[in-house]
């Protein structure tokens, strides 16, 4: 890979959704809630990783908007995929970390990709000569109109399923090893057409959530959808078979809005790496390049 490529990746962010100073370069605008994770007995067959104990693990959550742009209204098509960013706070100090979207697959395989799709919607603004270079780009890389089609508004940030896309190993107390994604499935999926979006006001998904918190909590199903031998897992731009096997790894349950969610999410920081014993990466490059341009994009919003 291209050394430099996160970085540009970030420096096309910003030139591409504007300088939002004390704002992530992506997914800037967002709602922290606080909540708790139970493992299964499945989980535990599959990791040693101590999130999988069955212990519960107090976690810190983060749902956000696609975009840069700190006030995209939330039911805009821009503002997908939204994200979930989950923080699993260990006894003893411990932290682990997964960043996931509600695309099923990511547009293209690699950073490098990334950031040439990200600079050719930057030289697309309203207006720019037909074939525009991000049409130019969409015709060479058909992944990206796909996988687009598969995000759409949620009725609520509790009411999505989000995706890991990236492939991690889970390896188990006798050694054995399995190559997973995660899903993070919602007790009821509700999408809305884009018609029913585009009336929503612009905070919606922010409000919504904290007035469903205060009334009772929301839960997740945390699940992994297992490869099979002869899967590949180092192109997260191509999805694995609906037919594999999906295990529940446990429940994950929101309690209520941080209370000061705006100060909350700029002291957070998420990395998709962030692994401890028991998870493992795996060949997917995406995963260390992400790992690199959310350290460039953690730098500039703390300066
Ligand atoms: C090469 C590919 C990617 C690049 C360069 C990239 C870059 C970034 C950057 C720079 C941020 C802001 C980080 C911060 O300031 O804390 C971010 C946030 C985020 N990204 Fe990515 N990303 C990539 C792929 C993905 C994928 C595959 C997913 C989902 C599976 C994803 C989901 C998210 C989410 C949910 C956030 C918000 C995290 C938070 O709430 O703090 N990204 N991304």
């Amino acid at each position: 890979g291209d050394p430099e490529a996160p970085v540009q990746a970030v420096d096309a962010m910003n030139k591409l959704f504007g300088a939002h100073p004390g704002f992530r370069a992506n997914h800037a605008k967002g709602v922290v809630a606080e909540g708790s994770f139970k493992a299964s007995p499945e989980a535990a067959a599959l990791s040693k990783a101590a999130i999988f104990s069955g212990a519960e693990i107090p976690v810190i959550v983060r749902f956000s908007d696609a975009t840069g742009v700190p006030n995209i209204p939330d039911g805009s098509a821009n503002a997908n995929p939204h994200g979930v960013a989950i923080k699993y706070r260990l006894p003893g100090g411990d932290e682990t970390d997964m960043v996931i979207n509600s695309l099923k697959f990511f547009p293209v395989a690699n950073v490098e990709d990334f950031r040439d799709l990200l600079v050719a919607l930057g030289d697309s603004p309203p207006g720019a000569p037909k074939p525009t270079k991000f049409e130019q780009f969409a015709v060479a890389h058909p992944s990206v109109a796909a996988a687009g089609a598969t995000a759409k508004t949620p009725a609520s940030f509790a009411d999505e399923e989000y995706f890991g896309i990236d492939a991690f190993v889970l390896v188990n107390k006798a050694g054995a090893k399995q190559a997973v994604r995660y899903q993070l499935k919602p007790a009821k999926l509700v999408h809305l057409d884009s018609a029913e979006a585009a009336k929503k006001a612009p905070d919606f998904l922010i409000d919504e959530l904290s007035e469903r918190l205060a009334k009772g909590p929301a839960t997740f199903r945390l699940q992994a959808q297992l490869a099979s031998p002869q899967d590949q897992t180092k192109d997260p731009s191509k999805p694995w078979p609906d037919d594999r096997k999906i295990v529940d790894l446990g429940v994950l349950t929101l309690d209520k809005v941080s209370p000061d969610s705006l100060a909350a999410q700029k002291g957070l920081s998420f990395t998709p790496g962030r692994i401890i014993d028991g998870i493992e990466l795996s060949d997917d490059p995406l995963v260390e390049s992400r790992d690199a341009a959310y350290a460039v994009s953690v730098s500039r919003r703390n300066p």
